[in-house]
């Protein structure tokens, strides 16, 4: 079933099997198979802003990069010492599982700052799964949200007289319930 995610990044780790395709242009694309590599793809929720907060001494660039890295040694960590459950170097697998509980606090800290649409700017992607019959394929989405209390609206910065705002301000939560319940959010 094609879909928009409706958080605000999707990181996906797959098997070898591909499957995802995007829509772009009319057209529905196969996304490749990169063997180690993690896809991430833009949902609802644009993320274009970690607004002010008690990290702003970190630039937006730097907070957003943050993010996505700490999400990506979350992912890495879990993926990681779940195939080593049976090695014998037990102290690994607990270095790993602590680093992944580290990155997993840190990330929600970050994420209880404000997260906003870029009124349109970053398109959100229409994606599906296809499914190969004779080969079982495996993904493990991990999605980048925002706490169900923050306010999701377009940055300020973005809009003008000749942008003016594509969005109204909406908690989280109840754009969640009227996304998944498809009701209007506009
Ligand atoms: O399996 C995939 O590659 C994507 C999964 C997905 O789109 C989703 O869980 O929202
Ligand atoms: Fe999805």
């Amino acid at each position: 079933m094609h879909h928009t995610d409706i958080v605000a990044l999707a990181l996906i780790v797959t098997n070898e099997v591909p499957g995802l395709q995007v829509f772009h242009e009319g057209h529905w694309f196969d996304v490749q198979y990169v063997p180690s590599s993690i896809t991430v793809t833009i949902g609802d929720q644009i993320l274009v802003q970690i607004s002010d907060c008690g990290l702003c001494f970190f630039s937006r660039h730097q907070q957003i990069l943050l993010r996505f890295t700490l999400c990506i040694t979350i992912s890495l960590c879990i993926l990681l010492s779940s195939s080593y459950v049976d090695c014998p170097e037990v102290d690994r697998v607990f270095g790993l599982r602590l680093l992944g509980l580290c990155a997993l606090v840190a990330s929600s800290v970050l994420s209880r700052i404000g997260l906003r649409l870029s009124n349109g700017k970053y398109k959100n992607v229409l994606h599906r799964v296809t499914v190969d019959k004779e080969k079982q394929r495996m993904s493990w989405p991990v999605f980048v949200d925002a706490n169900p209390d923050v306010v999701i609206r377009p940055l300020p910065e973005l809009i003008t007289g000749d942008n003016p705002s594509m969005f109204k301000s909406i908690i989280c939560k109840d754009f969640k319930y009227r996304r998944l319940y498809k009701l209007p959010v506009d």
